[in-house]
């Protein structure tokens, strides 16, 4: 359990600290506070990137050089220093170098409005979302995506190169690492969102005539795969890119028997994504043996009175949950309760 979050310059909180009493924490405020920033600063903490920018140089506060945050996870400190140079990461005050060594041992699911994107959004949103999830709990994987990456990059600049060559030795035998490569990811994924789909089933038991079923959706089988690589060859290089591949892979969320991306309302998809956090949070615990920190970015504020006591009554209790929230709660919960100001900055 989450015992201490420590901030330096991180968005508008320049020194700032929470002693963590409850496995619940309710973070109150009105809007601009920093609710969202203390949510971020812990899954900066825990997987080394924002929720909600690429920009990393966007959490260092305006005018400051650097940006830390220092969390105190059971018998663990994590520590992340971010400046103009990069990250630099600790874990229990020794350096860790390699960034491969330090994601993973402390976890993390956020919902955030965001997060919306999953549903509503286009291939890649997804394709980024099996990618985080699964680097978090495998090593294997992370390393399998970073040598998938190398191999492309190598095979599309030679694509650039061979317009008016019919020698696609080399085209080849790039092709075939790929195939190995991209294999491996392909089964993955594919057992991630089996996996998840499983859990999907087993929590989605609370709202009526709310059906929700994952399937991969490779861009094409194995088979299609290794055929285009041995005989369409030209199509590549016409193109001047890697046209078929697990690069181009998405996963289908279906609702109802429907396409949730086109099918479900805002409300609906809204509760398909916590649904889908919940299902990722039991994934990790099964994945890791450990238990993984919730962190539920303004999820109260669509939801009534009886709604939103339902929802907090149904939350997992085996693990920790920061829930952000410019409303006060209707109802007494046993949560810790930290009141954000202006003033706090
Ligand atoms: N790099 C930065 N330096 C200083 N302030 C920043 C930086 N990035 C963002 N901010 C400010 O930090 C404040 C906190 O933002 P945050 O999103 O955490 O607030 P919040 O309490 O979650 O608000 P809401 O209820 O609207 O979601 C905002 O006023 C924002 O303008």
């Amino acid at each position: 359990m989450i015992e201490k979050i420590e901030l330096r310059n991180f968005r508008n909180l320049n020194n700032y600290q929470i002693k963590v009493e409850k496995p619940l924490v309710l973070l109150e405020g009105s809007n601009g506070v920093g609710k969202t920033s203390i949510l971020e600063s812990i899954y900066f903490a825990a997987t080394t990137k924002s929720h909600r920018t690429s920009q990393e140089k966007e959490l260092i506060q305006y005018d400051k050089m650097f940006a830390a945050v220092k969390i105190k996870d059971g018998a663990n400190l994590f520590e992340i220093i971010l400046s103009e140079n990069g990250k630099r990461t600790f874990i229990n005050k020794s350096e860790v170098k390699k960034i491969s060594d330090y994601i993973g041992k402390m976890h993390a699911v956020m919902f955030s409005p965001e997060d919306l994107n999953l549903i509503k959004g286009g291939p890649s949103e997804r394709r980024y979302f099996m990618d985080l999830e699964l680097s978090q709990v495998s090593k294997e994987y992370l390393r399998l995506m970073n040598h998938y990456k190398k191999i492309l990059k190598q095979r599309n600049a030679l694509l650039k190169t061979l317009k008016d060559s019919n020698d696609y030795t080399f085209l080849n035998i790039l092709g075939e690492q790929l195939l190995e490569t991209g294999y491996k990811i392909y089964d993955f994924r594919e057992r991630f969102i089996l996996n998840l789909n499983e859990k999907i089933q087993a929590v989605e038991t609370k709202y009526k005539n709310f059906k929700v079923a994952l399937e991969y959706d490779p861009n094409v089988t194995k088979e299609q795969w290794a055929k285009h690589m041995k005989t369409k060859q030209k199509t590549d290089i016409m193109y001047e890119q890697t046209t078929v591949g697990i690069h181009k892979d998405d996963f289908k969320v279906v609702f109802n028997g429907f396409n949730a991306k086109d099918f479900a309302s805002q409300g609906t998809t809204r509760l398909i994504v916590i649904e889908l956090k919940l299902a990722l949070l039991q994934w990790i615990k099964e994945e890791t043996n450990e238990h993984a920190v919730l962190l539920l970015d303004d999820v109260l504020s669509e939801l009534d009175i009886e709604r939103q006591n339902l929802f907090l009554e149904k939350l997992p209790t085996n693990h920790q949950v920061f829930i952000s929230s410019a409303v006060p709660l209707y109802k007494n919960f046993d949560l810790q309760r930290i009141v954000l100001s202006k003033e706090i900055g």
